[in-house]
């Protein structure tokens, strides 16, 4: 017998992001090939309109996997039994403006949002908080619904960890799956610090396959900062694409496991590990399996990168304030 359908909540599902994950979630991306999905797609009054233009296209699209596809204004409706949710909607980031700037519109947002989800999705669901300031975002939502365990509330950094994959890729003139265990440390944010120490290429490290720290130290490093800058330069929009297909990488592995002796980055509630502050949404290494997801430990964490992971952490306790003040404003 075919396996029951999942239902799967994307927020903002009319915006360039949503527009790009809704295929991959219904060509089995995000939940695998063989899983049926409903799909409840939220957004605001102004974007009804363009909302069901994406259902028309999804039907239009005759997706074997999609069952169903409920598109509403109505956050209470559209979190009813989903079991995953991917928080999209908000406020993008323009050119010149910094995370900080889209704070105040979006964490509001996130903790309206917090109780319908908390009331009404199905117990042990998963959130993906893509929309910015997403680690924050995240803290917010957790904070705001209790009743939802902290450690199924997490952020996207696996799209910084993707472009760090693909960047020592290219660098190196080898296919993206030649390279792996790469770290995403901390905020999604330009103080994130994409760590290759324990990284392989090929089988070796990747500071042996590179072979100049002082580019790995330097350029590749504010390369995949910067990177969400560069594109909404280049396209005049944020990068809807590779958003997406990250978002479909970060739920898979969480929920049907990361391979043999492969982490991946998430951004998940601190417990302290490697001395990250704790209670606020920070990005590790994490292997997944049975649907959890845990810090991978016992890294050994040298000078250079022990500033950063600090510099980072400090910059969430900020965001962290900040995100509490726009609150009670
Ligand atoms: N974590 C990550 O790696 C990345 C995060 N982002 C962030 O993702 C978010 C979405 O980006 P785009 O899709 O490019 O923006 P967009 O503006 O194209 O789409 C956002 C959608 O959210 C909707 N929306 C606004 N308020 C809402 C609410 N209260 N409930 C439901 N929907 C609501 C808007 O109507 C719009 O359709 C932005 O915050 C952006 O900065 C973007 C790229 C990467
Ligand atoms: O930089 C932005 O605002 C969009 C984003 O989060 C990214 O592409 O990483």
């Amino acid at each position: 017998m075919g396996k029951e359908p999942v239902k799967i909540l994307i927020t903002g599902a009319a915006g360039q992001i949503g527009y790009a994950l809704c295929p991959q979630v219904a060509r089995g991306a995000m939940l695998g090939p063989d899983q049926p999905v409903i799909l409840h797609l939220l957004d605001i009054e102004p974007a009804k309109q363009s909302l069901e233009g994406v259902k028309m296209e999804l039907l239009d699209s005759a997706f074997p996997l999609v069952k169903g596809v409920l598109t509403t204004t109505d956050v209470e409706e559209a979190c009813k039994g989903v079991s995953v949710a991917v928080m999209v909607g908000g406020f993008p980031r323009k050119a010149g403006m910094e995370r900080k700037d889209v704070m105040s519109k979006n964490v509001s947002i996130y903790k309206a949002q917090a109780s319908a989800l908390e009331k009404h999705a199905a117990k042990g669901v998963k959130v993906v908080v893509v929309a910015n300031p997403a680690n924050t975002n995240a803290l917010i939502l957790s904070e705001n619904a209790p009743s939802i365990p902290a450690e199924n509330i997490t952020a996207l950094t696996r799209l910084d960890h993707n472009r760090a994959l693909g960047t020592v890729a290219d660098r190196l003139g080898v296919p993206v799956t030649e390279v792996k265990n790469v770290i995403i440390w901390g905020n999604h944010s330009s103080t994130q610090y994409p760590d290759v120490n324990h990284g392989t290429a090929g089988g070796s490290p990747i500071r042996k396959a590179v072979g100049d720290d002082s580019w790995l130290n330097g350029e590749f490093i504010s390369t995949v900062q910067q990177r969400g800058a560069a594109i909404i330069k280049a396209r005049g929009m944020s990068s809807a694409m590779s958003a997406a297909s990250s978002a479909c990488d970060h739920i898979y592995n969480w929920v049907n496991g990361t391979p043999a002796d492969t982490w991946v980055s998430m951004g998940v509630i601190s417990d302290g590990s490697y001395g990250a502050p704790k209670d606020v949404v920070y990005s590790f290494p994490v292997t997944c399996k049975d649907g959890q997801w845990t810090i991978k430990q016992g890294l050994s964490i040298d000078d250079f990168s022990a500033q950063k992971l600090k510099a980072t952490g400090e910059e969430l306790v900020d965001e962290k304030q900040l995100a509490l003040q726009c609150l009670q404003e």
